[in-house]
């Protein structure tokens, strides 16, 4: 595994400093299995933390652990100052929770569930703002049985984070949103950034780890396999290049670390170069690779120069 920290922000106290979420060793066993193994990772206040990894990689586990509605089996855990297991109401408080799958009750309307819930906390959001927020304006007189999934998904949100939470925890939040939702809902976690607001999500979208996430985690078997900010994930796969071009039925490839200095050899020669790309590995292609899947990073040189 590679860095688990991050810097705290410049001019933070002592209280700030200390991070939002700290596990150390991390187990969940299920029988003699362990679906997490043993995790190591500090999400520092303020940061937008999201958790990558194919189904069954650990991640809802993790994440139920933090929220303190399941047990761990090994390590130490610290959320917003204290062990989950034991932290009492005034803690809960300041935590906010969007699950997979949570159901509200379908007979209200969606501005009902939220003027009802709204009762549960101290200073809530304002039920409008909340549905402008995850954009339910045409649907607020709506009864929950009659949303769409991804309206319902929408509404979800709403609730998590109508209490103002300091940490929230997002577990696949934007799943079965259209892509306009999806915008909508990327907003409004940077609205949360900017107010200061911990946020520690899941997700399978790439894109909106990529838009959203100050670092990403990638988890596969219940381990960490890398942290690190977005366009740094796999930083040794992302500086080769694959410089690719056509020569009659053959089609030559040469992974470098300058492909300037290969382009420069190939068009110095007599004319044209069909075929000519040059690609970078994407997010995806590095995310395929750290969770062992076979990516679309070619693994060695098909072809030379001339
Ligand atoms: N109550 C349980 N009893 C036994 N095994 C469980 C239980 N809950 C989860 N698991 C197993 O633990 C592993 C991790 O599951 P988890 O839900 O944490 O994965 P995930 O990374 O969130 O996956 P997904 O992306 O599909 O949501 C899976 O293999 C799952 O089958």
């Amino acid at each position: 595994m590679t860095t688990t920290q991050a810097a705290a922000r410049p001019g933070a106290t002592a209280a700030q400093t200390e991070p939002a979420v700290r596990m150390r060793g991390l187990v969940k066993r299920y029988g003699n299995r362990a679906v997490v193994d043993g995790l190591d990772l500090d999400v520092v206040r303020g940061e937008v933390f999201a958790l990558l990894g194919p189904n069954g990689a650990g991640k809802t586990t993790t994440i139920e652990m933090l929220e303190g509605v399941r047990e761990r089996d090994g390590g130490e855990l610290r959320v917003l100052g204290a062990d989950p297991a034991r932290a009492g109401r005034d803690w809960r408080a300041r935590i906010g929770v969007v699950s997979q799958g949570e159901g509200a009750a379908q007979e209200l309307s969606v501005r009902e569930v939220l003027d009802h819930f709204a009762g549960y906390h101290a200073t809530p959001r304002p039920t409008a703002e909340l549905i402008a927020a995850v954009g339910l304006e045409e649907k607020a007189g709506t009864r929950v049985g009659r949303l769409s999934g991804g309206q319902r998904r929408r509404l979800e949100v709403a609730l998590g984070v109508q209490g103002r939470p300091e940490l929230v925890f997002l577990d696949e939040p934007t799943t079965g949103m259209d892509p306009v939702a999806r915008r909508q809902f990327w907003e409004l976690v940077r609205g949360l950034r900017a107010d200061g607001t911990t946020v520690l999500l899941t997700t399978h979208y790439l894109d909106e780890a990529a838009q959203l996430a100050d670092r990403v985690g990638v988890v596969a078997e219940g381990r960490l396999v890398e942290v690190a900010p977005p366009d740094e994930l796999g930083a040794e796969l992302r500086r080769l290049a694959t410089v690719r071009w056509t020569e009659g039925a053959a089609v030559h490839e040469v992974r470098t670390e300058s492909p300037a200095a290969v382009l420069r050899d190939l068009l110095a020669g007599p004319g044209d170069v069909p075929g000519l790309t040059v690609n970078r590995p994407s997010l995806e292609d590095v995310y395929l690779s750290l969770v062992g899947s076979p990516s679309t990073v070619p693994a060695e040189p098909e072809g030379d120069l001339r």
